[in-house]
């Protein structure tokens, strides 16, 4: 038995899922999420909000701020036209292991690009060191309690256009009560909130659509 609840995802996938199919793979994570073990992916049910609000914003550019084991770079980048690419960024380095390999496996890996280290660090090489000009959509998926501040560093290093989209995970979470407050108050952002549930629960949960006013 595979040593970590990550590793045991991948082995699942790896033995089960058909290789060079993003939904098969997707599928066999929900599988195994909700029969096995509970583990936050964004899951089936956010995971069809994620779809349609990108599908909405059909972007080029992609930033996703949490890889944990590939999930939701998948379900992007599966539905990213031809030339686009998705960087995603995982502090963990471990999370970020099984999530390349869980992306190769589905065959997406030539629009996801995994940047291993921490959001504050990259954030500001963006520009410099991974040839960013703008990102059209950021999904926001890591720590509530980072949620706030990198946006705030991603407007300061400006890295957000004029109608790029910000798509955050889990605020029904008091951890990121901040940032709903401040793209709700500021002034900044045309905010959208959409009730789900958490992952493969029927906990209350929710995600803001926060649209950069530029
Ligand atoms: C919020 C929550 N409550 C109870 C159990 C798990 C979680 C939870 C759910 C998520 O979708 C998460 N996504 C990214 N990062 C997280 O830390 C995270 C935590
Ligand atoms: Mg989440």
């Amino acid at each position: 038995m595979a040593e970590t609840r990550e590793q045991r995802i991948l082995e699942f996938v790896l033995q089960n899922a058909v290789h060079g199919n993003p939904q098969s793979v997707l599928d066999h994570i929900d599988k195994y999420c909700r029969e096995k073990e509970w583990a936050m992916n964004v899951g089936d049910e956010k995971g069809l909000i994620l779809d349609n609000v990108l599908q909405e914003t059909n972007p080029s550019t992609v930033l996703e701020l949490g890889t944990y084991c590939g999930y939701s770079a998948i379900r992007i980048a599966r539905l990213l036209k031809p030339g686009s690419l998705l960087l995603t960024i995982e502090m963990n380095p471990a999370h970020a292991d099984v999530a390349r390999q869980i992306i190769e496996f589905a065959g997406v890996k030539d629009k996801v690009k995994i940047l291993q280290n921490s959001t504050e660090y990259i954030i500001p090489k963006l520009k410099a060191e991974h040839g960013v000009e703008h990102f059209d959509f950021v999904f926001i998926d890591h720590f509530g309690n980072r949620y706030l501040p990198d946006t705030k560093l991603l407007e300061e290093c400006c890295v957000l256009r004029k109608g790029t989209v910000l798509l955050a995970d889990n605020v029904s979470f008091p951890m990121s009560a901040d940032f709903l407050e401040y793209v709700r108050t500021s002034g900044h952002y045309d905010c959208t909130n959409y009730p789900a549930h958490l992952e493969y629960s029927d906990k209350p949960d929710a995600m803001e659509r926060a649209v950069y006013r530029g």
